[in-house]
């Protein structure tokens, strides 16, 4: 297990869609899976989305747990989501702070839909469809949108 390097804001990969997964089996994805986990242990994060370590794939982590700006946070076992389609989210959104590992220093508050259902992999294969709310969510969609070469700063008003 390795402690990927992070892409800046100016790399190329962080601004073009990622690439659907087509087999899991492959042992280079399932390392990927062990080295993202890794690196956002690493830089305290608590979502990674594999373009942010230049792997242009649809992969993405979201490990909430409490911290400063959410202490009320859930803490939860990272899920690893491959292949993600959000498949409904809220109009209705909430405001709170983001920040992003390929923007260091930066945090700003965005509004997000509060909630959402997310179809994905898991990295063992299986389908799973689940329904997330509140920072959650919001670790989610962030993710989703570095798959499609969205950053948090672009949606800032
Ligand atoms: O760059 C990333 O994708 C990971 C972000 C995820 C994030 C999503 C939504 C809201 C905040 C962060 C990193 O975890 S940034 C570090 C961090 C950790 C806890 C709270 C805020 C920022
Ligand atoms: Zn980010």
């Amino acid at each position: 297990t390795r402690i990927l390097p992070i892409a800046a804001a100016d790399e190329p990969i962080l601004h073009q869609p990622a690439r659907a997964v087509t087999d899991l089996s492959d042992p280079a994805i399932q390392r990927l899976l062990d080295d993202m986990l890794a690196t956002l242990q690493a830089a305290n994060g608590v979502g990674i989305a594999a373009p942010q370590v230049f792997a242009p794939l649809r992969i993405i982590i979201a490990a909430s747990r409490p911290n400063p700006r959410y202490p009320d946070a859930p803490l939860m076992e990272p899920v690893v989501m491959v292949n993600p389609q959000i498949l409904w989210q809220s109009a209705e959104t909430c405001t709170g702070w983001e920040g992003c590992l390929s923007v260091p220093g930066l945090r700003s508050p965005l509004a997000r839909s509060a909630r959402l259902r997310v179809r994905y992999l898991t990295r063992r294969g299986d389908s799973v469809e689940a329904d997330y709310e509140g920072f959650i969510a919001r670790i989610i969609q962030h993710e989703c949108d570095h798959l499609d070469g969205i950053l948090f700063v672009e949606r800032v008003e």
